[in-house]
């Protein structure tokens, strides 16, 4: 009996904390312009989720609120709640460089440092203290190998990054982002200035990490928010009109505006 209320409130708990996020009445401000509104979401973790919209309507101004780069804009105030790991990231005593450290995120284009293909992977480990060899060698393979572009690269660490496709400085960003073993990676529009080749071999990889990470896509493609997450938002003008599992939003969305979007007729 005792073994069968232990299980149940050890579930219970679990159900609370895999839960990466929980965003709560979040309003967003550029100076008078207000670009989200009251938002709600929660995201779970080892899922995908896939924020989708038309142009504007404050894709990636979410994410980019979830690491706090968004107050790198002067203008910007905030109001509501975003909970990481059941902490408010807008406290006042919450550290932003703790929370990038555990948040990474990877850009609409490539953007490796101008240095080789080791440096960008070990920047990140080296800024935290580790200046010991083995160990920078061990991390920089195992997130080479984590973003799946190891055996494309193992023979040439020592080259600039920038001698690589843009598909393979997209895996490269990946990887760097994964040397500082974060628990959330966000994306925007990771592959929309890659050719459909490099793209699925990022769409094949997202699939893999969520086994051990929890990722936030925005995509203005469907049929990739389709294809690789679990959970779709669909904002609009500010707002989220509809958030669920994917396969809802794509065959019986509820809102007639996410049933018009998802078969292109606006945006
Ligand atoms: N730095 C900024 N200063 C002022 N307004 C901004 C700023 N960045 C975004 N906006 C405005 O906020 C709104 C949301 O922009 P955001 O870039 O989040 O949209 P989006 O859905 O990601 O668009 P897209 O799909 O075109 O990238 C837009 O009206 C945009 O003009």
């Amino acid at each position: 009996m005792m073994e069968k209320v232990l299980e149940k409130a050890s579930s219970m708990n679990n159900q609370s904390s895999n839960i990466v996020y929980n965003t709560q009445q979040l309003n967003l401000w550029y100076g008078n312009h207000h670009a989200l509104k009251n938002i709600d979401l929660e995201i779970k973790e080892n899922e995908v989720t896939a924020i989708i919209g038309p142009s504007g309507c404050g894709k990636s101004t979410y994410i980019k609120t979830l690491n706090r780069m968004v107050e790198l804009v002067p203008t910007v105030k905030t109001s509501g709640k975003i909970l990481y790991r059941e902490r408010n990231i807008f406290d006042a005593d919450y550290g932003v460089e703790e929370l990038r450290t555990k948040v990474g995120m990877v850009f609409q284009k490539p953007n490796p440092f101008p240095k080789s293909i080791y440096d960008n992977i070990a920047y990140g480990p080296r800024i935290h203290g580790i200046k010991n060899k083995k160990i920078l060698d061990e991390i920089v393979e195992k997130s080479l190998r984590g973003a799946a572009i190891w055996d494309e690269v193992k023979d040439r660490l020592n080259t600039n990054a920038y001698s690589l496709s843009g598909g393979q400085q997209q895996r490269i960003c990946i990887a760097r982002c994964l040397a500082i073993e974060p628990d959330v990676i966000l994306m925007d529009e990771p592959t929309s200035a890659l050719d459909p080749i490099s793209t699925l071999k990022v769409e094949e990889l997202i699939q893999e990490l969520k086994e051990d990470y929890s990722i936030i896509i925005v995509t203005h493609n469907m049929q990739q928010a389709a294809r690789i997450s679990d959970k779709t938002a669909f904002f609009l003008n500010g707002e989220v009109v509809e958030f669920d599992n994917t396969d809802v939003i794509f065959s019986t969305p509820e809102d007639k505006r996410t049933e018009d979007y998802i078969s292109g007729r606006f945006g």
